[in-house]
């Protein structure tokens, strides 16, 4: 069924980038490169530079021009006020939108395999699909969208169905799910495609303690298996507890640094006179 759906959609239309922004925004991955780099746990190397990037959309580009590197392995945090630019710097590193100018470099072994999750409110969930097909999209890059999945990647599939409490759900449709159980559902699939890139946007908006506990494991089970993570966020707590390197967005300035480094110098003197402000 999921093949059938696909496949008509991917062959009737001409238009390869809504193809390649179709896959994305279906299996969370880019259509890239389907082999795991061998080298993917050596620390400390850069796996992607952004030299003078900027970022917009129809050539108008949105604030001031970002430049930095993102250390393999690495979990860094993109924080900045409501349309500072924060999906569409995802969206440009995952390959879904050109940079306005300067450039994006995927070091060495060219661009990575990203499992990437958009904002919950981008994803159409009419979409005539069980949860155990959407997981099992995280496979499409190991085999083919044509061939269907092996005993072993189905209890892995399986596995991380337990793992985010939704294998009692399997075969129910996807339209069905609440926002924390949906975005459990894409969770899961992340675990199943074991990209070495991870581009989340705000994962624990409009989800309850216990499920942003679940993902926050995920996020650190896929951090210890090697994975580079970026998310966006809004919860400065989370960015101080989890995410070691914060990259701030702007309209004045950007920053790119440690997450205490950035808190310091630029979130926590703001939050201090909006309180101020509030107590006069
Ligand atoms: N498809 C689009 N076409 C043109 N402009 C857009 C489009 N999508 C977003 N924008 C504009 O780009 C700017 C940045 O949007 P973006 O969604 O990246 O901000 P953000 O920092 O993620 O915001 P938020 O915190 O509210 O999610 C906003 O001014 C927005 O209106």
């Amino acid at each position: 069924m999921v093949y059938f759906v696909c496949k008509k959609f991917l062959f009737r239309s001409s238009n390869v980038y809504y193809c390649r922004r179709f896959y994305t925004y279906a299996t969370g991955t880019n259509c890239y490169i389907a082999t795991m780099d061998s080298n993917f746990l050596v620390t400390n190397a850069t796996v992607i530079q952004l030299k003078q990037l900027l970022i917009g959309y129809n050539r108008k580009s949105i604030g001031k021009p970002v430049t930095g590197r993102f250390k393999r392995g690495s979990m860094t945090a993109i924080i900045g006020v409501n349309g500072s630019g924060k999906s569409t710097l995802l969206q440009t590193i995952a390959g879904l939108l050109f940079p306005v100018s300067g450039k994006i470099e995927f070091c060495q072994e060219g661009r990575p395999r990203i499992g990437y999750l958009p904002q919950q409110t981008e994803i159409d969930r009419q979409f005539p699909l069980k949860v155990f097909e959407v997981v099992s999209m995280g496979c499409w890059p190991a085999t083919s969208i044509l061939s269907s999945i092996n005993n072993e990647q189905k209890i892995f599939i399986w596995n991380s169905l337990k793992q985010v409490g939704l294998d009692n759900k399997a075969f129910d449709n996807i339209g069905s799910l609440s926002n924390g159980e949906f975005q459990r559902m894409l969770f899961a699939r992340l675990l199943v495609q074991q990209a070495p890139l991870v581009l989340l946007d705000e994962p624990f908006t409009s989800i309850d303690s216990s499920t942003s506990s679940i993902l926050l494991t995920i996020i650190t089970q896929l951090h210890q298996q090697g994975s580079t993570l970026i998310v966006v966020l809004h919860d400065y707590m989370l960015v101080a507890k989890y995410f070691p390197t914060t990259l701030l967005l702007s309209p004045i300035h950007n920053a790119w640094g440690s997450s205490a480094d950035i808190l310091k110098q630029f979130i926590i003197p703001t939050m201090a006179v909006r309180q101020q402000q509030r107590i006069l």
